[in-house]
């Protein structure tokens, strides 16, 4: 989008909670203009904690509804409940981008009529710009809109298109995925402290060493399963640390886990 296009949109995030609010600071790094970017807040005082950080006008969910782009960022539960809210607030041809785990397309479309659906799926590390987002466009919308949506979030770290289809695994891997390697650095630094090291020292060498090594197989491009043998000398300490990963079953852990999460992605379809 032109910058001059981009500058007349009007953009509302409805429904600025974790996600939401990471996706707002995005936008507007990516240049949409504060002045016309709106968000929802359903306490005076997170109104407040928005507009003072973000620069951003909150206005009720029927104003927000009425944007150019809505960015819809309410719990898949609470979807019903804010469609009713909006009923025909929603302009025909708006942009809808959501970032509700599960929730189809087709759902999407039929809960905002007259709306092009894009349907996200964003992760926390867009806070500092490391986040990966994947997304797919619904049956009313096309190239336009996922450009735009792609623009849109580019300030959240990696966005790449995927089939519809692909979205509930791809919320496994990325999209609850942080908190899977979240347990694995807390982990870790347990593990530090039980080997005696004191609690602080121990959780920042996990934070360097889970960015060091995610940093290094991106960078590299390298398989983890390389990257896992150039670590491990023969008879050596990481071997040692392996053997008892594999005894406890941490790989078939993390499987299930990722298989879990996108089932439970598909169930909240509705
Ligand atoms: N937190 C995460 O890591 C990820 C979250 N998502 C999706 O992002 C969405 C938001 O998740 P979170 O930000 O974690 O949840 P959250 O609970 O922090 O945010 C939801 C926001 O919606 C607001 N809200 C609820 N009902 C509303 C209504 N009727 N009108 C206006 N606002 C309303 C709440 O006040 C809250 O601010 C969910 O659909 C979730 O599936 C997707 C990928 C990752
Ligand atoms: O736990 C959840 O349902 C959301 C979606 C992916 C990450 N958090």
């Amino acid at each position: 989008m032109a910058d001059t296009e981009q500058s007349a949109v009007t953009v509302a995030v409805l429904g600025t909670g974790t996600m939401g609010e990471a996706v707002l600071a995005a936008v507007l790094a990516g240049g949409q203009p504060a002045e016309r970017t709106l968000a929802t807040a359903r306490r005076p005082q997170r109104a407040a904690e928005l507009t003072e950080r973000h620069g951003v006008r909150v206005v009720t969910v029927r104003e927000a509804a009425a944007a150019d782009v809505v960015v819809l960022g309410v719990k898949p539960q609470q979807l019903d409940a804010v469609a009713a809210e909006v009923a025909g607030a929603v302009r025909e041809g708006a942009l809808l981008v959501s970032l509700l785990a599960g929730v189809t397309t087709a759902r999407l479309a039929a809960a905002f009529p007259g709306a092009k659906v894009v349907r996200t799926v964003v992760n926390t590390p867009a806070v500092v710009g490391a986040g990966v987002t994947v997304l797919a466009a619904g049956a009313g919308a096309g190239e336009a809109e996922l450009a735009r949506t792609e623009e849109l979030l580019a300030a959240t770290g990696t966005v790449l298109r995927l089939p519809e289809g692909q979205l509930d695994a791809a919320t496994g891997v990325s999209g609850s995925g942080p908190a899977f390697v979240f347990a694995v650095a807390d982990a870790l630094a347990e593990g530090g402290v039980g080997a005696g090291l004191p609690r602080a020292v121990a959780l920042q060498l996990a934070a360097a060493t889970v960015l060091g090594a995610g940093r290094l197989m991106v960078e590299t491009g390298t398989h983890p399963a390389l990257l896992r043998e150039q670590v491990t000398s023969p008879a050596g300490t990481t071997a040692a640390g392996l053997r008892e990963l594999d005894a406890q079953g941490m790989r078939a852990a993390l499987v299930s886990a990722v298989m879990a999460a996108a089932k439970r992605s598909a169930e909240l379809a509705g």
